[in-house]
């Protein structure tokens, strides 16, 4: 299914960040999203994944089908590796966890509680819970934090191989992941200043 983002504007704690935005995700396609520090890009990818409401605009063709990794990892620390992937793997209603293991390294750590690892160790971890969602849109908020560069070729293959399956991602990074993507800078379309109207209640 195709994600499709119309005039969005996006707002943080009342205050509009990002106006007039519209982008297209295709199957099979990703889209790197670029900005300074501060620009929107956070705030654009929780609208995009139905985490807050938009100002004005619309996001049609997610819902359900978008994976969402925010800059927490979202790991039990009292869990295994294995146990963290067959809990999601049962959140999201799926079974072999196996690939998500190989894909991120982590066949020698299946065992350590994930309050144990490195940070890095940590991140895979993470990224690994994407490939148990069986979810089609990866919406990814700098996916790369604390990867050494041997991880984040495993990550960029993982992004590859998702798309080769008509998956899609969306990822905002400030590195080259050297994927075949679109870049939307965000910055053109940063918000007139206003006072805020409301405060949201997720922040
Ligand atoms: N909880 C919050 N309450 C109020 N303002 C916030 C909140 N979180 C972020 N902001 C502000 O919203 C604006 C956009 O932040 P956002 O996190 O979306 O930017 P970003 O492009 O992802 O930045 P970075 O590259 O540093 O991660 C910034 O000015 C930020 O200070």
């Amino acid at each position: 299914m195709t994600l499709h983002a119309q005039n969005l504007s996006v707002a943080r704690g009342g205050v509009a960040v990002l106006e007039g935005l519209s982008f297209e995700l295709a199957p099979g396609s990703a889209l790197i999203l670029r900005g300074p520090n501060g620009s929107g890009k956070t705030t654009l990818l929780r609208t995009v994944a139905g985490l807050q409401p938009p100002l004005a605009g619309r996001v049609e063709g997610g819902g359900e089908d978008i994976a969402y990794a925010a800059h927490a990892d979202g790991l039990k620390a009292m869990l295994s590796v294995t146990e963290n992937l067959l809990f999601w793997a049962s959140v999201f209603g799926t079974g072999d966890i196996a690939p998500a293991l190989r894909a991120f390294d982590l066949e020698g750590l299946t065992d350590r509680l994930a309050g144990t690892l490195s940070a890095g160790q940590k991140r895979r971890l993470g990224l690994a819970r994407l490939m148990v969602t069986g979810r089609a849109i990866w919406v990814l908020d700098e996916p790369t934090v604390s990867l050494d560069a041997a991880s984040v070729a495993l990550f960029a293959a993982a992004v590859r191989a998702h798309l080769g399956q008509g998956g899609s991602a969306l990822i905002a990074t400030h590195i080259d992941l050297g994927l075949d993507a679109d870049v939307l800078d965000v910055s053109p379309y940063r918000a007139v200043w206003r006072a805020p109207e409301a405060d949201e209640a997720f922040l």
